[in-house]
């Protein structure tokens, strides 16, 4: 038996700050996002990702507009240094690009690193070590100053190898690994120190604070991001960056948040894979601006694209309920869901917001179409059945028919416990209303409009086909349905009496057909007929004596 022991953990400590400013603010721009799929991701994978591989999520990553891109740490392994020559040599970068690698603060690291850039127009040499007090303690074995040290140190040989390559244009990025677990003043005099290291280069400096491990309620990491852009001397002169994890979970919304805490630069992976459980996903984070009305500067309108590559580099498959990307996350089962999305979209116009409920996304925005949304099961009701007939076969079902038709739906979704394709919902339709059509088969009819003749009433005489016979009827009534139940009821004696009456027009795509719906009480009972035919009035009575003839049928059994 496990020992699950919660006395074993103890809370991460909360900043003091009884004015913070960032709950106050609202994202209102994207902020720079750098992909590190090619590093963080990769390092994360049981097989790291082949140059095959890496060059086909590098051609991703530009074309969706990521203008920075950490590519490996070349330093570590002989593919991730040949795939960042493959990208210079091949010529692969564009210009508004810029590649970052990942070094240790290591004097061979990092010269090994120059020597994986040399040729690049433009680069960003990411140094790190680790600042908390558990990696002092038990990782380095240092006090403050040895890890400040360690800091410095690599900086200097950043910048002493900066100088001697001094074709490309180079910026420098130190991440304080384990931000998220460091003291807060510790990061800063950390960091400071290393700025101070860089700042008469004139490169550009970013500091990227990560949340190596998520280890806290993500406004514990807006704080910490806060109260490190208070307290660093050199704010104006650096672009704060945040790289989170998610190992609560929180790790889109801890980018977020540090963005309204001041980060102007995220780091991440396209649909969030990482360490663990992964980095923070920028896809998430990118859609949840749009989402808001706010450009994110990324292109992800192919959302298919984006994930068949993810897949194929990192080779795993993406939960189908993964924010605004998995195969479920536009589609409803449930049946107020799935009512509430048919009426919505029905008053959607083009030129006004969105404001679908259930749904806080245009699909279609995504390449999602709108077929895929609505799905049924023992779940749904009347609203996605009749959304599924509407939409895949033409039918615009009356709320009466709508109410009977999802009863014989649900009734299967019971007996098979699973989802109802459009196809057994149609097949289910055809035999609940169009075969009883087919079984009273109409074989002539004609109808001599009012004349004094006939009382100024029409006269409709007609024969049908009923179990093997021919039967004959004849009457008359203001207009056809209501002189074929004239007939019905002066030759079997039934009360007949029409409660609603629909037609429309159905284009199959070859022909137009009508289709007629209506409903009956006889002898006080309700009965429903359904029927198609190119001409709208042979429809309507099919329909009528369809409704009719399981009147009898009813009888007999009783
Ligand atoms: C949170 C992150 O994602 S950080 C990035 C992590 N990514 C990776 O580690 C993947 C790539 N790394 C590697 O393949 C390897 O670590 C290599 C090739 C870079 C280096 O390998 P090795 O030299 O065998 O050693 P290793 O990584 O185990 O390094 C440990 C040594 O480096 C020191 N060290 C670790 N990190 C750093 C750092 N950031 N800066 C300076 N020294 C460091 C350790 O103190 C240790 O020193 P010791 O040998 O004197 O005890
Ligand atoms: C190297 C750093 C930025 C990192 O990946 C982390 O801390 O998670
Ligand atoms: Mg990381």
């Amino acid at each position: 038996m496990a020992d699950f022991n919660h006395r074993k953990y103890r809370a991460t400590p909360a900043i003091v700050m009884t004015d913070r400013q960032w709950p106050n603010n609202t994202i209102s721009q994207a902020p720079q996002w750098c992909s590190v799929d090619l590093r963080d991701g990769n390092q994360a994978l049981v097989e790291p990702m082949t140059v095959q591989q890496k060059l086909r999520m590098w051609d991703l990553l530009v074309k969706l507009g990521f203008t920075q891109i950490e590519v490996g740490f070349p330093a570590a392994s002989q593919p991730d240094f040949d795939f960042v020559r493959a990208l210079i040599d091949g010529d692969r970068i564009p210009d508004n690009v810029t590649v970052q690698v990942l070094t240790q603060a290591r004097e061979e690291l990092i010269a090994r690193s120059y020597e994986a850039l040399k040729g690049a127009k433009q680069a960003i040499i990411h140094v790190y070590n680790s600042t908390s007090p558990v990696q002092r303690e038990r990782v380095f074995g240092l006090e403050r100053d040895g890890i400040t040290a360690i800091a410095v140190q690599g900086a200097r040989w950043v910048k002493e190898y900066a100088a001697r390559n001094p074709e490309t244009k180079w910026s420098f990025q130190y991440s304080p690994e384990s931000f998220s677990s460091t003291e807060v003043d510790f990061a800063v005099e950390i960091s400071d120190a290393v700025i101070a290291e860089w700042r008469d280069t004139g490169a550009p400096i970013i500091i990227n604070l990560p949340a190596t491990v998520e280890c806290a309620s993500p406004n514990v990491f807006a704080d910490q991001v806060e109260w490190f852009c208070r307290h660093t001397q050199y704010r104006k002169d650096i672009t704060v960056s945040v790289h989170t994890h998610n190992d609560r979970g929180c790790g889109v919304a801890a980018g977020e948040l540090a963005v309204m805490a001041g980060a102007d630069r995220v780091e991440g992976t396209l649909l969030g894979n990482g360490e663990r459980t992964g980095n923070m996903d920028i896809v998430t984070m990118a859609m949840n601006l749009y989402s808001q009305g706010v450009d994110p500067k990324l292109n992800l309108a192919d959302m298919d694209e984006i994930i068949a590559v993810v897949e194929h580099c990192t080779t795993i498959p993406l939960h189908p309920r993964h924010p605004y990307a998995g195969e479920l996350v536009f589609t409803a089962f449930s049946g107020s869901h799935q009512d509430a999305i048919r009426k919505c979209l029905g008053k959607q116009s083009e030129n006004e917001h969105w404001q679908v409920a259930y749904l806080p996304i245009d699909p279609a925005d995504l390449g999602r179409s709108y077929e895929a949304v609505i799905r049924i099961n023992s779940q749904s009701g009347k609203g996605g059945v009749s959304w599924v007939l509407e939409n895949d076969y033409g039918l615009q079902l009356p709320r009466w028919l709508q109410i009977d038709a999802s009863r014989a739906v649900q009734a299967k979704a019971e007996e098979i416990a699973g989802e109802v394709s459009a196809k057994q919902i149609w097949e289910l339709f055809d035999e609940h209303y169009l075969q009883t059509a087919r079984d009273t088969e109409l074989s002539h009819f004609a109808i001599s409009q009012n004349n004094a003749e006939n009382h100024g009433q029409d006269q409709l005489s007609l024969s049908f086909q009923y179990q093997g016979q021919e039967i004959a009827l004849q009457g008359y009534g203001d207009g056809a349905i209501s002189a074929l139940v004239n007939a019905w009821q002066q030759e079997f004696g039934d009360k007949v009496e029409v409660l609603d009456y629909r037609e429309h027009a159905l284009d199959t795509g070859t022909a137009s057909q009508a289709v007629a719906y209506v409903h009956l009480s006889i002898n006080n009972q309700r009965y429903i007929g359904v029927a198609m035919h190119r001409d709208v009035v042979t429809a309507s009575l099919q329909a009528v004596l369809s409704a009719a003839s399981q009147a009898v049928e009813q009888a007999k059994a009783a």
